[in-house]
């Protein structure tokens, strides 16, 4: 096995992935070629179970791929710790915790955070919080308990909680999918201001093609189970990208192009069999 080039963060080299065996496995993912370079956002999107969710597990190690190899920073995937960031449709923050504790909480548990807990949680941890909170608007609230918050600040918080621990990768799963267009405008905004300021790598999965267009510099379409990518793009409208992007015709005529191609994209299965 090679090892590969360490300015690459994340080699997919061939990977697939099969649920089950035999008779009964579902091919959910095509052996497939995927490179992530550091400080990318990348957005995958595609028809439902074309496998979005699957490359996340795989790079979260969740699932381990039946097929190929997956590299981080040149070693193979697991074979050093990995920092990462997530967060989802659902903001499960811990109700009984306040907003400031539940941003805390990877700098409790997630090495090298943990080792200091204790000595900073009151000093520095707890001034790194606050200026997070501050940042997406959400300070007022940091003593408050989660239920108290709309569902827009409730993802503001889930997102201070993904990049608190300053992650090596942030792996966002519809984040935004709950919320009415306006707030998620807003989330966009705040989370395009983070990336700007701290350049995670990040994997947005998302239905959402113009969600897309407005925050990735790169986007993946994926084609219906079994997935495979059909179209990788940069995406290099300047920043930071004003709201009324989308209404600009470069904007629109991209997000119609990422349209067809998930709509036209058939199904490898049934033209096979056709
Ligand atoms: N544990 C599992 N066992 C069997 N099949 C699975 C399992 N998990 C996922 N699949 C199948 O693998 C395919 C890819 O699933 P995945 O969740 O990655 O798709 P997705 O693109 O994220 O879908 P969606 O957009 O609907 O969330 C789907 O057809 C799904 O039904």
């Amino acid at each position: 096995m090679t090892a590969q080039p360490s300015e690459k963060l994340m080699v997919f080299e061939k990977v697939g992935v099969t649920y089950g065996t035999g008779d009964d496995g579902t091919e959910a993912l095509q052996p497939t070629d995927l490179t992530l370079s550091k400080g990318d956002f990348l957005a995958l999107v595609g028809p439902s179970g074309c496998g979005k969710s699957t490359i996340l597990k795989l790079v979260s190690e969740v699932l381990a791929p039946t097929t190929g190899n997956i590299f981080f920073s040149g070693r193979e995937l697991g074979a050093t710790p990995i920092r990462v960031g997530m967060a989802f449709q659902s903001a499960s923050l811990l109700p009984w915790m306040t907003v400031r504790d539940n941003v805390m909480l990877p700098l409790k548990i997630v090495p090298p955070f943990k080792a200091d807990y204790r000595a900073k949680r009151r000093g520095e941890y707890r001034e790194r919080v606050d200026a997070l909170l501050e940042k997406v608007g959400l300070i007022d609230f940091a003593d408050n308990n989660t239920w108290e918050l709309s569902g827009g600040m409730m993802q503001r918080a889930n997102l201070c909680r993904a990049l608190i621990h300053e992650p090596d990768l942030l792996l966002l799963d519809e984040p935004f999918g709950a919320l009415d267009q306006f707030t998620r405008e807003e989330l966009w905004q705040t989370l395009q201001e983070l990336w700007i300021e701290t350049r995670p790598t990040v994997i947005l999965v998302t239905h959402d093609l113009r969600e897309a267009a407005y925050l990735a510099s790169r986007i993946c379409v994926m084609s219906p189970r079994p997935g495979r990518i059909v179209d990788d793009s940069v995406i290099d409208f300047v920043r930071p990208r004003d709201i009324d992007l989308v209404f600009e015709p470069d904007f629109v005529a991209l997000v119609q192009r990422l349209r067809n191609k998930i709509v036209h994209t058939p199904n490898i299965r049934k033209r096979n069999a056709a």
